[in-house]
């Protein structure tokens, strides 16, 4: 499905974030380990969470309306990931404790991106795993180590899977050089939701086994809501409703992140509003939010002078994001140089046009987001891609520009 975006003069107005994506894997799936059923309340419905929801079915657990029951012990299962890099890192991990042989597979983008560093830890940990990139068969087994130590600096995800069955076999979870810290707070908290008794030393974690179901409501999503704040922050005001200031959601950094563009941004009990200011050039590392990139790049492309966004992971993601950004903002006339692990841009008056998603969801939300401000009309061809993460993007987006 594809659109056409002429520009508006303004974005006004509020909208609810939907829940948090990552809350709602890690819910899930701590849901199927736990020992007695959980409800899961107010989960994210997207392509990326139905994966994880017919992950656990597979893997044997039973699921009615909110409530899980989990099965005794994980059966060995047939896992379809689509193009949920977040499912599949977790459900390997699962299925190498599971009670069976599975297969964890994937869509085409998928299977090109990395497993590497979590099949070598899982494998440490007596895990017998074939291949090294989707699809992997795994023999799922009582794992033999108990102590294992990961490489995470191309995804936090191989440290999240390990601690997530860790909680149920009871593991020494050793992370080092992780990128996307703050999504190993998200999941450490997911974790004390559900009972799970471990202490840290950094990001070094001790975990007894065994976790408790429990009912866990989702919060709303940052990475989600960022989209239309950096719209209020570049066209207007926006104010996104259930955010909940206190959470660790890497995408949190929204908030800075437009405030040292130079946007005014006010945060309340469960809200966050953005608002047109004078917009600056900035020098940012997103390595702890890379999902950010995408949208702060388009912010980058209004604001007055030069840009430096980098981030390590990035062009592991759904698409190459440093290429498919440089590729979009260079079609809006603007000044880019792409860097290995990021952008160098040159603020500017970006002109309409027709821009490619590489079907990844962040991609066509942030090019929708550059080509309400830009000169003339846009299209963007493909954008089914959006409900990966936000099936009500387009909705939500109706509601700000009237
Ligand atoms: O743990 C998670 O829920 C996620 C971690 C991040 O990935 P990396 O750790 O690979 O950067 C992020 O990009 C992804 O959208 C969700
Ligand atoms: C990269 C993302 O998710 P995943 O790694 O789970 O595919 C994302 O949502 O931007």
């Amino acid at each position: 499905m594809g659109v056409i975006i002429r520009p508006v003069g303004e974005v006004t107005g509020e909208v609810e974030a939907p829940p948090s994506k990552s809350y709602t894997h890690r819910a899930y799936f701590l849901a199927l380990l736990a020992e007695g059923r959980s409800k899961v309340k107010r989960p994210l419905v997207s392509d990326d969470t139905l994966a994880t929801l017919n992950a656990i079915r597979a893997f044997g657990a039973s699921v009615e309306g909110e409530s899980i029951i989990p099965p005794e012990w994980p059966k060995g299962a047939f896992i379809d990931a689509h193009e949920s890099g977040t499912t599949a890192r977790i459900a390997l991990a699962v299925a190498s404790i599971g009670g069976g042989e599975s297969t964890v597979n994937g869509g085409r983008r998928l299977r090109e991106r990395p497993f590497g560093e979590l099949v070598r830890a899982l494998r440490k940990a007596g895990a017998e795993i074939e291949g090294e990139r989707l699809p992997l068969r795994v023999i799922g087994r009582n794992l033999r180590r108990r102590d294992v130590e990961v490489d995470a600096s191309t995804s936090s995800q191989f440290a999240t899977a390990l601690l997530i069955i860790g909680a149920k076999v009871g593991m020494e979870v050793l992370i080092k050089r992780s990128v996307s810290r703050p999504y190993i707070e998200v999941t450490a908290r997911t974790l004390k939701a559900f009972g799970a008794d471990f202490r840290r030393e950094g990001f070094d974690f001790y975990i007894e086994p065994g976790i408790t179901g429990t009912s866990f409501t989702v919060p709303g999503d940052y990475s989600s809501a960022s989209f239309f704040l950096a719209a209020g922050a570049l066209y207007g005001r926006v104010k996104i409703r259930n955010l909940d200031p206190k959470d660790v959601q890497a995408d949190r950094a929204i908030i800075d992140a437009l405030r040292e563009f130079g946007a005014e941004v006010r945060v309340g009990r469960n809200y966050v509003e953005a608002e047109k200011g004078e917009l600056r050039g900035v020098e940012m590392d997103c390595s702890d939010f890379p999902d950010l990139f995408p949208v702060l790049a388009v912010v980058a492309s209004y604001a007055e002078g030069r840009s430096v966004l980098r981030a390590r992971q990035l062009r592991f993601k759904e698409s190459d994001r440093v290429r498919a950004m440089a590729v979009n903002l260079s079609r809006m006339g603007i000044r880019v140089r792409e860097l290995p692990d990021g952008l160098e841009i040159e603020g500017g008056r970006p002109k309409g046009g027709q821009f490619e998603t590489f079907n990844d969801h962040r991609i066509a939300m942030a090019m929708v987001v550059a080509a309400l401000g830009a000169r003339g009309e846009s299209v963007i061809p493909e954008t089914g891609s959006v409900s990966k993460s936000y099936p009500g993007f387009f909705n939500d987006l109706r509601r700000l520009v009237g």
